[in-house]
């Protein structure tokens, strides 16, 4: 009796009543016109015009955009749709490094457009083809890949970029760095008693990892780990507005010409944001010093081995920054993303050596300082998420204005400007000089 395969579309109110909109039918399409097929179609359409607005906005318009949409989607949840969202936050991640570790994405990218299919994925994986199929769909469902058939899948722009191996690594990071911090986060609070986390050996992260070192003693000591939160460093910024175009670079370092050093990368990773620049100033040659542990060095990625040749425009040179500066008089000392790893004590004593190698007045240094700015209000989520796991990992936070204007005080320090370059995290330079 074809009727027992009606079914009934009923459409959820915010209040989690149900309204009867039409019924459908999967074998005919006569009666798939509906309420609900027409509403559907409509649907269809309304979204076919975001996405055509949203390709033509520019980055703040897109951040926007984002939010507003962000914002309309949870506005529309019932209990259910919130239950189901919490219920998958945690497996997002794991299942994004199973497919990471599996490769999947490497393949589906170098296969694209063409799709690959479930015995084809299983064989070059070396996955069983039923859990491979379930991972596949699981990674599709959640957007991560695209499914073109049953049983078929090929890459989107998502899956592009978890195969690159700087997108790889902050899954790994988010996943095994963040991860455990995240999960010992709410009893180590417990046992604190709530009270503000200000010791970087006494954090959530000590009781994820079952040590009594600060994280940044502690990554060393695993090499796998800490290139994976390296790798996850080169990444983050690549997109979007260059530091170095929002504040007055050129116009700031006009003497570079006569300076040994224009710029000293402070804790400088990889050396990723001095390699972005002297692309855009190649007459930096020679003239830019990138500082790190020893143990960043040890595991420099092959693009970026160049660094410690003789030659390498960009010098590498291994240096504690709680120890006092060895490159006096550089026009600027960059530190992007360190300070937020610190407690404020831990913050003034890096900026303190950084002052003691400042130049003399005629031939000024400055610290340029590349982090988040938050507003008093309504901080972006991106921004919130990156100061909790802050304060869970490392002690520290990210500053808002009034925040930053007391930390340079107590350094000794002054804001000469500050120029905000990337809305969704509020990424901005502060220029740094002498009080
Ligand atoms: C959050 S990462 C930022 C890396 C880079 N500046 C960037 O923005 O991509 C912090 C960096 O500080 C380095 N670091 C931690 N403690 C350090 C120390 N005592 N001396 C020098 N570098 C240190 C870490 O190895 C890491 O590369």
């Amino acid at each position: 009796m074809p009727d027992c395969k009606w079914f009934l579309i009923t459409q959820q109110s915010c209040k989690g009543t149900s309204t009867k909109i039409g019924v459908s039918h999967p074998d005919h399409s006569a009666a798939s016109i509906t309420k609900t097929s027409l509403v559907s179609a409509a649907m269809d359409s309304d979204l076919e015009n975001l996405r055509l607005k949203a390709q033509n906005l520019d980055a703040a318009g897109r951040i926007q955009f984002m939010k507003g949409l962000r914002d309309l989607q949870l506005s529309i949840e019932t209990p259910a749709d919130t239950l189901n969202r919490y219920s998958g936050l945690h497996l997002e991640v794991a299942g994004t490094r199973v497919g990471g570790d599996l490769g999947l994405f490497e393949l589906l990218s170098s296969s694209a457009p063409a799709p690959l299919g479930v015995q084809e994925l299983a064989s070059k994986t070396g996955a069983a083809p039923l859990l491979i199929s379930r991972i596949a769909r699981y990674l599709a469902s959640i957007g991560t890949i695209a499914e073109t058939g049953p049983g078929t899948f090929t890459a989107n722009s998502i899956t592009k970029t978890l195969a690159e191996p700087g997108y790889k690594g902050c899954i790994r990071h988010f996943f095994d760095n963040c991860g455990p911090v995240f999960q010992a986060l709410p009893e180590f609070l417990a046992e604190v008693k709530y009270q503000d986390v200000t010791d970087s050996a006494q954090t959530a992260f000590q009781k994820a990892f079952s040590t009594d070192l600060p994280a940044f003693m502690w990554f060393p000591t695993q090499p796998e780990q800490f290139n994976h939160f390296q790798q996850a460093m080169t990444v983050q910024g690549r997109q979007g507005t260059q530091w170095f175009t929002a504040f007055p670079f050129e116009k700031e370092a006009s003497d570079m010409a006569t300076r040994e050093t224009v710029l000293v990368d402070v804790g400088g990773g990889f050396g990723h944001q001095s390699a972005r620049l002297l692309e855009a100033f190649p007459q930096l040659a020679g003239k830019l010093v990138v500082q790190d542990l020893p143990a960043t060095f040890a595991m420099l990625p092959p693009p970026a081995q160049g660094l410690l040749s003789k030659d390498s425009p960009i010098k590498a040179q291994p240096h504690d920054f709680f120890t006092p500066q060895p490159v006096k008089g550089a026009r600027f000392y960059y530190l992007r993303n360190v300070l937020h790893d610190w407690p404020d004590d831990k913050c003034v004593e890096i900026l303190r050596n950084l002052a003691d190698a400042f130049g003399p007045q005629d031939q000024p240094s400055h610290i340029l300082i590349d982090e988040m700015v938050l507003p008093d209000q309504g901080v972006p989520w991106q921004a919130t998420t990156l100061d909790l796991t802050m304060m869970g990992a490392l002690a520290s936070r990210e500053r808002t204005v009034g925040e930053w204007h007391d930390l340079l005080d107590r350094a000794g320090l002054k804001v000469l400007r500050i120029d905000t370059y990337a809305l969704d995290k509020r990424d901005s330079i502060i220029q740094v000089g002498r009080k």
